[in-house]
């Protein structure tokens, strides 16, 4: 997914404040109203204190919808589930550094493994986490997104914190082509910190599912990212001029 330029918006509602009993609709609405991609938050009670969903539902919602299955896995012992999820029809398969317990070489398998799998691979960390560990594995290329948690993960409706937004920017700085997610009270009143920063792809549960009008948010929150990444555009081809330069 790495290429010279800045990656593309992505809107991705999380699913996991639909109706799940109503999911194959919900995510074809969502889509229809504007999502590049459907958020998938997999919980298994254990490396968060919450119970959701597992490969059986995903596939189910494939056989609903071509649309792009982005995966959070918010479980331990992720290497466990790359096999299935594949099965399933995951189309991203993003895992937390914290769940992996022996060090650089077991993430660098992981990442091998999402990969021979056929999905794309994502890392992801949680507030507390130093952004500096994801250095090792951004400097060699591994991964097709990051994602920033700005809430603690295990719950939507919490409240965005904005300091997980210094990640996104140290990130931005150095890899101006990576995918770099955000995750966690996003919404029309939070958005802006996440564009300015420089995220890219943004994942919002509640403020979308709870909207009266889901589709205006999906499209507020694009047109933020997109007025973001157009002005630091701007801005660093006036850098690029030469003095004197019109
Ligand atoms: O990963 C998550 C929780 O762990 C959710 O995707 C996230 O919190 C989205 O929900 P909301 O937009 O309501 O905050």
């Amino acid at each position: 997914m790495q290429g010279r330029d800045r990656p593309p918006t992505i809107i991705a509602p999380s699913l996991l404040s639909c109706d799940f009993g109503r999911l194959a609709e919900e995510s074809k609405r969502m889509v229809e109203l504007g999502a590049d991609w459907l958020h998938v938050d997999v919980m298994d009670g254990h490396f968060v204190p919450n119970l959701t969903l597992g490969p059986p539902i995903v596939q189910s919602l494939r056989r609903h919808t071509p649309a792009f299955l982005d995966c959070h896995l918010m479980v331990a012992q992720p290497a466990r589930w790359v096999a299935d999820f594949a099965a399933a029809g995951a189309s991203m398969f993003t895992f937390h550094l914290e769940a992996v317990e022996c060090g650089q070489a077991a993430v660098r398998q992981l990442i091998g493994a999402v990969h021979a799998a056929g999905m794309l691979c994502g890392l992801t960390i949680k507030p507390g986490t130093p952004v500096e560990q994801l250095l090792p594995y951004l400097e060699a290329g591994l991964p097709d997104m990051v994602l920033i948690m700005s809430v603690e993960p295990g719950f939507g409706g919490q409240a965005f914190q904005p300091s997980t937004m210094d990640k996104v920017r140290f990130l931005r700085s150095r890899f101006p082509d990576l995918y770099i997610e955000v995750d966690g009270g996003l919404a029309p009143s939070t958005i802006q910190q996440a564009a300015d920063a420089g995220a890219n792809a943004i994942v919002a549960g509640s403020a979308v599912f709870g909207a009266p009008d889901p589709g205006a948010v999906i499209c507020q929150l694009r047109g933020a990212v997109d007025a973001a990444a157009t002005a630091g555009a701007q801005q660093q081809h006036q850098q690029q001029q030469p003095l004197g330069a019109a």
